[in-house]
């Protein structure tokens, strides 16, 4: 048995170096970082910094080329085969041609679910993101933020405690996106589960995380990693308050030191 405040996730001298057509590129320098079970860490910085490097080498989409890295205490490999995440894409990537309820079964399908567990666990999760009712629909007849809701429902269908979301919301509108965020704040707190979120924007990494990770790039590394102060409660008006706007400005700073080193 793992001990409770054992790490879910450890990286220790995490680097990545890519061997390209244009010679070396660092995607990850000396990156240390641990976290622990039920946090919400939201890693922030500019385009090239090595977030989806990380997320990648999490989910054993990547290999560092030196450091160690573990998950649930097993190699990134290990934990894959044990399903140990849930990963959500950018863009939904649900398949026209499947209805929701058929995009969600899909890998379950694959594992070798029974027909009955897999009906009993797409119920779940849809409930879970507020898409009951909307399993015979098929991707086109939902909303952008729909579909993106239909993604999550299906990266949690394996009950993985953790889940890896790159910027999951980054291409809808900001209304929708606000929903969403709450709307997740919601999964987060009811499922207990470990969230690593990549995103762009200062205000969702702030009302999201309980810790964020400012990383800048060439090469990719930490730059500043912030412990939320806020409470677990977060309704979208925190947003207003001086603890809010004092955290939007730290993220901020440690965004422009990073640049400063270009
Ligand atoms: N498979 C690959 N081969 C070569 N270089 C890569 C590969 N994947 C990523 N890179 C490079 O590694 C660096 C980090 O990329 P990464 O996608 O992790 O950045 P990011 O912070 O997620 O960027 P964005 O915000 O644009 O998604 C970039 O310079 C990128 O071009």
């Amino acid at each position: 048995m793992k001990q409770a405040d054992a790490p879910v996730i450890d990286a220790q001298g995490l680097n990545l170096i890519f061997q390209t057509a244009d010679g070396p590129v660092h995607a990850l320098k000396d990156v240390d970082l641990s976290i622990r079970k039920g946090e919400f860490v939201s890693f922030i910085g500019p385009s090239g910094c090595g977030k989806t490097t990380f997320l990648r080498v999490i989910a054993d989409l990547e290999q560092p080329t030196a450091g160690t890295i573990t998950v649930n205490g097993m190699s990134p490999e290990a934990a894959r085969k044990a399903r140990a995440y849930g990963y959500v894409f950018q863009a939904a990537g649900l398949y026209p041609w499947r209805t929701i309820e058929g995009n969600i079964r899909l890998p379950l399908e694959i594992m070798g679910f029974s027909r009955a567990e897999q009906a009993e666990r797409a119920q779940r999760v849809l409930e879970l993101v507020d898409l009951a009712g909307f399993g015979r629909k098929f991707p086109w007849q939902l909303s952008g933020g729909m579909q993106q809701r239909a993604s999550i429902a299906r990266a949690l269908a394996f009950d993985a405690d953790i889940l890896l979301m790159d910027e999951p919301f980054g291409a809808l509108d900001e209304i929708v996106r606000d929903h969403l965020n709450e709307q997740l704040l919601e999964l987060w707190k009811r499922t207990e589960k470990t969230i690593g979120f990549v995103t762009h924007s200062i205000p969702e990494a702030v009302y999201l995380s309980t810790r964020i990770v400012v990383m800048s790039p060439r090469p990719g590394r930490i730059s500043d990693i912030i412990d939320s102060p806020l409470p677990r409660e977060r309704p979208l008006d925190i947003r207003d308050s001086p603890e809010f706007i004092e955290v939007a400005h730290r993220v901020r700073e440690g965004l422009r030191a990073g640049h400063v080193d270009d």
